[in-house]
């Protein structure tokens, strides 16, 4: 679905991918880990072309996209929720979902607004509330609401659970299971090993723009010292 191959990235002339690659098979659900500064919001950014990738490549359903524009990107169906949540304030929750609306994709679920608001009960008690109106969190399921609309078949969650209260994270958590059972890929960067446990398939440790470790969750535990050494969570 998904295969990132030995991309380099930089700001400016500042690198912070060096030669990262991992792939992502239809269905997955795969967490890229590591701590502040890692590089897991710049794979993200690589992947949907914001920042594209100096060398290396990037193909999704088997196409070349490295070096697409982003809107191209996204029209491919591939769909980016940035950590910085994106909604618009004077507009309805419904409003908001409803530009977010794309035409049905070959091979992607088709989301309506009332398998949304399945998705997200809370956003559907708010269906009529002005975004601004909005907890952090619920403004967090709105993004990823209006990202859905869009039909992808690969979603790019950044951060999902920061920043918003317990009660909210666990609703978060499931809703991505959801998404997974609906058969929708998922990538996202976690900083919380227990929501990215909970919700993932696979993890990807990065530490200073390259990949660390590339495995199971159960791997991952019979490696503490890998957990140590480039994670800065507890091991919940
Ligand atoms: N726009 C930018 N210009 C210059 N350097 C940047 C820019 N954005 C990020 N960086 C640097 O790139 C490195 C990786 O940042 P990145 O945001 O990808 O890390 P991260 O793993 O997502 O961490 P975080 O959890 O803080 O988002 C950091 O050293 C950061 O300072």
């Amino acid at each position: 679905m998904l295969e990132v191959a030995d991309i380099a990235t930089f700001y400016g002339r500042a690198q912070v991918l060096d030669g990262v690659s991992f792939s992502v098979a239809p269905g997955e659900v795969v967490a890229l880990l590591g701590r502040n500064g890692a590089g897991k919001t710049t794979t993200l950014k690589s992947i949907i072309g914001l920042v594209p990738p100096r060398a290396g490549r990037v193909t999704f359903r088997g196409q070349d996209i490295t070096g697409w524009p982003s809107y191209r990107i996204a029209r491919a169906g591939l769909g980016y929720v940035p950590e910085e949540r994106r909604i618009f304030t004077q507009l309805t929750v419904a409003e908001n979902l409803e530009v977010g609306r794309q035409p049905p994709r070959e091979g992607a679920v088709g989301w309506s607004e009332d398998a949304l608001f399945e998705l997200f009960p809370n956003l559907a008690e708010r269906r009529g509330n002005l975004g601004k109106a909005l907890s952090g969190g619920e403004q967090q399921m709105l993004t990823i609401a209006r990202t859905l609309m869009g039909n992808p078949a690969l979603v790019l969650l950044d951060e999902p659970s920061e920043g918003i209260a317990p009660v909210i994270v666990a609703q978060m958590a499931r809703a991505v299971r959801r998404l997974k059972a609906e058969g929708l890929t998922v990538v996202l960067s976690e900083q919380n090993l227990a929501f990215a446990r909970a919700v993932a398939d696979r993890a990807v440790i990065l530490d200073h723009g390259r990949v660390r470790f590339d495995d199971s969750f159960a791997a991952l535990d019979a490696r503490p010292e890998v957990r140590d050494a480039h994670l800065s969570v507890s091991g919940a």
